[in-house]
């Protein structure tokens, strides 16, 4: 339903998103996760044909966003994560603005208006004017207008922030109900759990790459198992690199200089002791063997702190 292909956004020489290949079909909530700047907006902005990437491209149910953006928009539905709501309207005025420029007829905007406004549970504030509303109000009244024209996907950049926990949790059940009703959704959050429970799938983000994909289950160990291993010998490095080649859970191996190399271990801590007898156990002259703080680990310590911590 979505595909990206190497999709790569450069702004002058920075690289904002980096080759992002990934598939999310049909009636998945896909979570899109990282800290801010990991490129979460720039992936969103050009899914939904705001944005030209510099290379790569995206595909909506098998449309091309850069090719034929009128079509895609047909079928998508976006929330950015900074909206301006036009004050002096009333929210269903708001709403039957936003029917007409999609071109609904007066008699299709009657009969959708009243079941948007219900599904985002703001029909107590029908006539109330846009600006009284509180953020969660607004938040859920911009929603409903990324729905008026019924769209299939839904791209929802940072629904739930600066929302307080009662409000998060009408967000949730919110989304909820859209998942129910078969709508591919892609949502973004810089926390974990905040989609965690509702997502059926988590991509995370970081500097532009994704690094990890999955269940939430699979995400954290794939995220907690990387971790990367700096070895010192005192000679026979290219022996010792094929050593370690030739161990479970060791990849990635990168020489640094004539003694030094690193590698990503995917073991737990028991088998990191294991790896490590063994390397005595092989008279391996090893002047030293230590973990190195990665970014990664920086990364799953950011998306998964508290909601309540922000
Ligand atoms: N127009 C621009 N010109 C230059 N750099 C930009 C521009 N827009 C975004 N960036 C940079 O690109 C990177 C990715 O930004 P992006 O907004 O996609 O991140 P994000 O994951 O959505 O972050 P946040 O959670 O803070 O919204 C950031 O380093 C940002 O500063």
């Amino acid at each position: 339903m979505i595909r990206t292909e190497q999709l790569t956004k450069k702004y002058g020489s920075f690289t904002a998103l980096d080759e992002l290949t990934l598939t999310i079909e049909e009636g998945t909530v896909f979570g899109f996760v990282g800290q801010n700047g990991a490129g979460k907006s720039t992936t969103f902005q050009i899914l939904a044909t705001l944005m030209s990437p510099t290379y790569g491209t995206a595909y909506i149910d098998g449309i091309d966003v850069c090719k034929e953006p009128a079509k895609v928009r047909e079928k998508i539905g976006y929330m950015p994560d900074f909206f301006g709501v036009y004050d002096q309207f009333r929210a269903v005025e708001y709403l039957d603005f936003y029917g007409a420029s999609y071109g609904l007829t007066v008699d299709e905007r009657k009969k959708i208006i009243p079941q948007l406004l219900d599904l985002v549970n703001l029909s107590h504030k029908s006539d109330s004017y846009v600006d009284l509303l509180s953020r969660g109000m607004k938040q859920r009244l911009c929603l409903a207008r990324s729905l008026i024209h019924d769209p299939s996907v839904l791209i929802l950049d940072e629904p739930a922030s600066g929302l307080d926990p009662r409000a998060r949790i009408e967000m949730r059940g919110i989304l909820r109900e859209l998942k129910a009703m078969g709508k591919t959704i892609i949502i973004s959050s810089h926390i974990l759990p905040e989609l965690a429970e509702m997502c059926d799938e988590i991509g995370v983000i970081d500097q532009g790459k994704l690094v990890a994909k999955g269940s939430v289950t699979d995400i954290q160990k794939q995220l907690e198992q990387q971790k990367l291993i700096q070895v010192k010998v005192q000679k026979n490095i290219d022996q010792t690199m094929m050593f370690f080649e030739d161990q479970s859970h060791v990849i990635n191996l990168n020489q640094l200089n004539e003694t030094d190399f690193e590698f990503i271990f995917t073991g737990d801590d028991a088998s990191q002791i294991q790896l490590l007898q063994q390397a005595i156990a092989a008279n391996i002259p090893l002047l030293s063997f230590h973990l190195v703080e990665t970014n990664i680990e920086d990364v799953f310590m950011e998306i998964t702190k508290g909601v309540e911590e922000e």
